[in-house]
């Protein structure tokens, strides 16, 4: 827990309450909490992660780039470390105030009932056998009454203080959203020319045991190596042959535990570069389906909440050229007085509806357990 936890906490709040564009995250095994506010409300959207050449800030993008949910941008006006921040900080905002325009958004009651969910998997479930498909990543919403706005620093702060491997999140856009998480999942990152990507899928509960403990089934194993295959198959078609592949090994997401294949990719590449792999890989089959057109047309058909900015993709972009970007999971949209938890799971032929609701419930635990605490 950083020493100054209480001026973070009223920075935070203060950003919140004056609809200020901001991001604060801490990066997996970081240990350290790092903020940007941008100081007005003129905020960019764009197409291609290219058009963000140079650019200081933070991108927050949603699942289905066809739907009415714009990529956006935020500057990285302020740049602050948690540790430095005191009351001088918030002098410093309040010298920028924005207008406070912004209405919160209202609250919804989109939940998806276990009813609900179990006609949709079915109807999945036929239509992956039917069709031919491989997979398709189902997801639900839990909404989370009687925690809103209100508690949305307070959640951030206790998820930070508990996943020091996860990418864990705040950003607000005004007019666009609050969102929180604890993402497990890297899409792509890429620093002093080591570009790293990650496939995740298969999920367990760890219940006590030790990573090393964890058997896996053929289901499991045959779900992330769609993944795999899948990530594999978009390095070829952009020419990368040379890369080190380490995995599956079990990792560990709070209650929850995933198999995971580490891509490391150690030639350079350019900022378009980076940009157009990002564009190839996501949505990947951890949170889309395969083939990916097919799988997002099903969700199209049949989900009936909007995903939103749900298994899109977040994160810092620097002026050098780093990113680092993970996708939008273990996450939920702050409302006035309600927080909406979103949870998805890989469906396959072979699924059973009733394991695969307990594994929704259990990935939300992942969030609910320590937010409650
Ligand atoms: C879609 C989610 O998780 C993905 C990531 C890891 C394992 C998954 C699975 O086992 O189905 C999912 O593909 C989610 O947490 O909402």
């Amino acid at each position: 827990m950083v020493e100054n936890r209480n001026e973070l906490s009223s920075f935070l709040s203060c950003c919140l309450q004056n609809n200020f564009p901001f991001f604060a995250y801490q990066l997996p095994k970081s240990g350290m909490i790092q903020i940007g506010v941008q100081t007005d409300q003129d905020l960019k959207d764009y197409q291609l992660l290219s058009d963000l050449e140079g650019e200081n800030g933070f991108v927050f993008s949603p699942f289905d780039a066809e739907s009415k949910h714009k990529s956006w941008f935020v500057r990285r006006d302020i740049n602050l470390q948690a540790s430095e921040i005191d009351s001088d900080s918030i002098q410093l905002l309040e010298s920028y105030y924005p207008e406070k325009d912004e209405k919160l958004p209202a609250d919804v009651s989109l939940e998806s009932s276990h009813a609900l969910y179990f006609n949709q998997i079915s109807k999945m479930i036929n239509d992956l056998k039917q069709f031919k498909l491989e997979k398709v990543i189902l997801s639900r919403i839990q909404i989370l009454e009687g925690m809103g706005m209100d508690c949305a620093v307070e959640s951030f702060l206790k998820l930070s203080e508990s996943y020091d491997s996860a990418f864990v999140f705040l950003v607000s856009i005004p007019k666009v959203g609050t969102w929180i998480g604890a993402s497990p999942e890297t899409l792509l990152s890429s620093k002093n020319n080591a570009v790293e990507t990650v496939a995740l899928a298969g999920t367990q509960k760890l219940a006590g045991r030790i990573t090393d403990q964890i058997k896996w089934e053929q289901k499991e194993v045959h779900e992330q190596a769609l993944v795999s295959s899948y990530i594999e198959n978009v390095f070829r078609n952009h020419n990368l042959t040379k890369y080190k592949r380490t995995g599956p090994v079990t990792s560990q997401a709070g209650n929850v535990v995933h198999l995971k294949t580490t891509y490391l990719l150690s030639n350079g590449m350019g900022f378009s570069q980076l940009s157009n792999l990002v564009q190839d890989l996501h949505p990947t089959p951890a949170v889309c389906g395969l083939p990916k057109n097919k799988a997002l047309e099903l969700i199209r058909e049949i989900e009936e909440h909007d995903r939103e900015y749900y298994a899109g993709y977040l994160g810092p972009i620097e002026s050098n050229g780093s990113i680092s970007l993970f996708v939008n999971l273990r996450s939920m949209k702050v409302l006035e007085n309600q927080m909406a938890l979103f949870v998805g799971g890989g469906i396959t032929a072979d699924s059973i509806p009733e394991k695969e609701w307990e594994e929704t419930c259990l990935k939300a635990q992942t969030l609910l357990n320590v937010i409650r605490s």
